[in-house]
């Protein structure tokens, strides 16, 4: 399966973190929908190219998730790009992206470049920090800016980012009933299979990620559960 939207399960994996051979292979042979390569920092034109290179042993598909400008590459899927909703600093919505495309700009596919509405929920997690995101939001805030990424921006992703811990299922839920279009991206804190559930039944996509280095057949066990 080729089409983003359609995917249920993905893993992140972090470039800036080590895994041995014998774990990548079976989180790309685990049946997953596709690897998402992707991280807050540390993040480097040698690292991802590493682990591109790993990755592509294998058929699964993968995306990078850009972090920052120095390390795109070509040879991937997809290309997401960020944007973060409720950043309190232009630069993480519109302005770095301005200065690649700039920059960049001739060489871009466009198919392969796809937008994320980020709406980051956790204040204390690296990316909320780094991309300077106002993110002690009530319910009605995280709904306002789903509702902003469908109907105003037309978006094809909201993610809500919970990194690191595992989110509120109300919230999860309720976003869920305002999206239609849009793909509904959820990340952060899932740790076993029954989390994974829980968030698939509502999000279309859940993304799993630091579990992978802490608990590598906890992560996999995550997989079957969503994709059956
Ligand atoms: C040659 C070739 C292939 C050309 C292609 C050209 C192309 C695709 C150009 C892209 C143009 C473009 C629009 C680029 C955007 C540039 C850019 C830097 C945008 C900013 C992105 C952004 C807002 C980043 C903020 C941080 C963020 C949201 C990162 C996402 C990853 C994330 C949340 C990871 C989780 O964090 P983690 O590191 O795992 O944290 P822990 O360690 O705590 O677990
Ligand atoms: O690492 P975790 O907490 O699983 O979160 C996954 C992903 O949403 C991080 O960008
Ligand atoms: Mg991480």
């Amino acid at each position: 399966m080729f089409e983003y939207q359609e995917w249920k399960h993905v893993f992140k994996l972090d470039p800036n973190k080590e895994i041995t051979p014998e774990a990548l292979d079976q989180i790309c042979e685990s049946g997953t929908d596709a690897v998402i390569v992707g991280g807050s920092d540390g993040v480097t034109i040698e690292n991802t190219v590493d682990l591109l290179s790993r990755i592509r042993k294998h058929t699964v598909p993968c995306v990078l998730e850009i972090s920052n400008i120095e390390s795109i590459t070509p040879g991937f899927d997809y290309y997401f790009v960020p944007s973060v909703l409720n950043s309190q600093n232009p630069d993480w919505i519109v302005g770095l992206h301005k200065k690649a495309i700039k920059e960049y700009g001739h060489l871009i596919n466009w198919d392969e470049l796809v937008t994320e509405g980020y709406c980051i929920v956790n204040p204390d997690s690296k990316a909320a920090k780094l991309s300077e995101a106002e993110a002690d939001l009530d319910n009605e805030d995280v709904l306002a800016y789903a509702k902003m990424a469908e109907h105003m921006f037309r978006l094809p992703i909201f993610y809500l980012e919970y990194s690191g811990t595992y989110g509120e299922l109300d919230l999860v839920k309720d976003v869920s009933t305002v999206l239609n279009k849009t793909s509904f991206f959820y990340g952060g804190g899932i740790k076993d299979k029954e989390q994974a559930r829980t968030m698939a039944q509502f999000a279309d996509t859940i993304v799993v990620g630091n579990i992978i280095y802490e608990d590598l057949e906890a992560a996999i066990s995550t997989v079957k559960v969503v994709k059956g």
